[in-house]
């Protein structure tokens, strides 16, 4: 028989309801399975006994046919998203021993399906980053391992703690926070899937802001599938945040078939970068067979300013953060540094130098000098203008075609260091993830195949605003003729 773990979030509801096995007995064998892979610094909090909790009360609902439709399903949650009475501390000592007094939007809304919560996952300080090197709380590890190497790979990031949870089958699915990519690329190097849906599909209420004209919460999980099933219950209308979109929210996962018949694919010519490997560029055009297999027309598009949104993102961030983080002075939340003999300014300068780390340091000095007056208009008014030419780009491609295809991430899984020291090679990173970010579009990454050295590989498929049906289902077609079903060994 399969191990309780080894099963897909849609196989474990399927599975509670026929009464094969209890909430408490699958919760029972994730908490043993994290514990066991306590290695892999994938949680920074671990909740057994809300998950235990959980558990019990979904027993008791399946019994009474009450329940709801995450009952039982053991989800880790992004130590970002604010959990009342737990923890949540981004990563970063600013916020080490925060307990907020209330539930963020998205995780309440899992919860009150039912889902059993096991703990919050580790991740970039702040969600800045693409390794997860930068958590005050130590490195997440890859479960995966290369052929040709023993080096230590990092998991992605910002959500690496998530997509190593994920893939180590910690938990049958986790949440993420994608600002430019920190759902897509650890999904990618993990070999799962994730969703970036349209921005202000899912509510920021109560998740740590970074960029807040970037930042969306989203589902990581082994299949295109359980993405969906996760979407329908995070996504949805709340009027705490001024941008989250009053729409109706599609039964995502009925509506996957994986028939592409009558939608048109593009491929974004200049996605196709220079020095790209031949692995990646080959899995690509692989990609475009299959949804071609699949009843879709492949086309190629132009999307201009593809160069460009790089750099915009790295100024239109980093400003937006050196904003949002001023709210840490060491008088409302978390770390308080008072040297002796200081004054109120002494207190804020001491809390800061102490409490952020050294990347988010860096992205608040960017931040605060794109914004001061003199540079302002040569920098971050310049990126906003540019900004709206990337969004302008994908206006213009969506007219010519209903989908877009590309890699999710330049390369597989890097090992831990090599890139920690050089933040243009760490950002390089992004590449294909942000200017979907900065246009506010649904894309996702699906696990397609693997390279050389036996890493996972994702490819990207990105919508137009609202089209996660879309997107989802491409990804399912796409997953489907990939059959990818590598795993990562049980090394740690
Ligand atoms: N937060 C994200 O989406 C990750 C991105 N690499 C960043 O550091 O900004």
């Amino acid at each position: 028989m399969t191990a309780l773990t080894d099963l897909t979030l849609a196989d474990m509801a399927a599975g509670l309801r026929a009464r094969e096995f209890s909430a408490t007995e699958l919760v029972g064998a994730h908490v043993a399975a994290v514990e066991g892979a306590r290695a892999l610094n994938a949680f920074i909090t671990e909740t057994p006994e809300h998950a235990f909790a959980a558990a019990k009360a979904a027993d008791a609902a399946l019994a009474g046919g009450s329940a709801g439709v995450l009952a039982g399903i053991p989800l880790g949650i992004k130590d970002l998203f604010a959990t009342e009475g737990v923890e949540t501390t981004a990563a970063s000592d600013m916020l080490r021993g925060f307990v907020p007094r209330y539930e963020s939007f998205v995780s309440a809304k899992l919860l009150g399906a039912g889902a059993a919560m096991l703990g919050k996952l580790n991740l970039d300080q702040f969600a800045m980053g693409s390794s997860n090197e930068t958590s005050a709380f130590g490195n997440v590890l890859s479960p995966w391992r290369a052929r040709n190497s023993n080096a230590a790979l990092t998991p992605g990031g910002s959500s690496g703690g998530s997509a190593a949870a994920v893939a180590a089958r910690l938990v049958a699915a986790a949440t993420g926070t994608d600002t430019g990519g920190s759902i897509r690329q650890p999904a990618a190097f993990a070999g799962i899937a994730g969703i970036k849906p349209t921005y202000g599909r899912c509510s920021r209420w109560g998740i740590v802001a970074f960029a807040s004209s970037l930042d969306q919460a989203g589902p990581m999980a082994r299949t295109v599938t359980d993405c969906a099933l996760l979407l329908g219950v995070m996504a949805g209308h709340d009027p705490r945040d001024s941008t989250s979109l009053d729409v109706p929210v599609p039964d995502y996962a009925a509506a996957l078939d994986g028939d592409l018949r009558g939608k048109r694919i593009g491929i974004p010519r200049e996605y196709r970068m220079e020095g790209m490997d031949a692995g990646l560029e080959a899995l690509w055009q692989q990609g475009a067979d299959w949804a071609r297999d699949a009843g879709a027309e492949i086309v190629e598009v132009s999307l201009p300013h593809t160069a460009q949104a790089l750099p915009t993102y790295y100024i239109v961030a980093p400003a937006e953060a050196s904003s949002n983080l001023a709210r840490y002075d060491g008088v409302r939340y978390g770390l308080r540094v008072t040297p002796e003999g200081g004054n109120l300014n002494d207190m804020y300068a001491a809390t800061r130098a102490a409490g952020f780390g050294a990347e988010v340091r860096r992205r608040i000095m960017i931040g605060t000098y794109v914004l001061s007056a003199g540079y302002y208009d040569a920098y971050y008014l310049q990126a906003q203008k540019v900004r709206a030419l990337i969004a302008r780009d994908f206006q213009n491609v969506f007219k010519q075609c209903d989908l877009l295809l590309t890699p999710t991430a330049p390369t597989s899984a890097f090992a831990l260091g090599s890139k920690s020291d050089d933040p243009i090679a760490m950002y390089l990173n992004d590449v294909f993830t942000v200017p979907s970010s900065l246009a506010g579009l649904p894309a996702m990454s699906v696990p397609a195949g693997l390279d050389d050295n036996g890493l996972p590989l994702g490819l990207q498929v990105i919508g137009r605003p609202l089209d996660e049906a879309g997107v989802l289902n491409a990804g399912f077609a796409l997953e489907r003729a990939a059959g990818f079903a590598a795993r990562p060994d049980n090394w740690w």
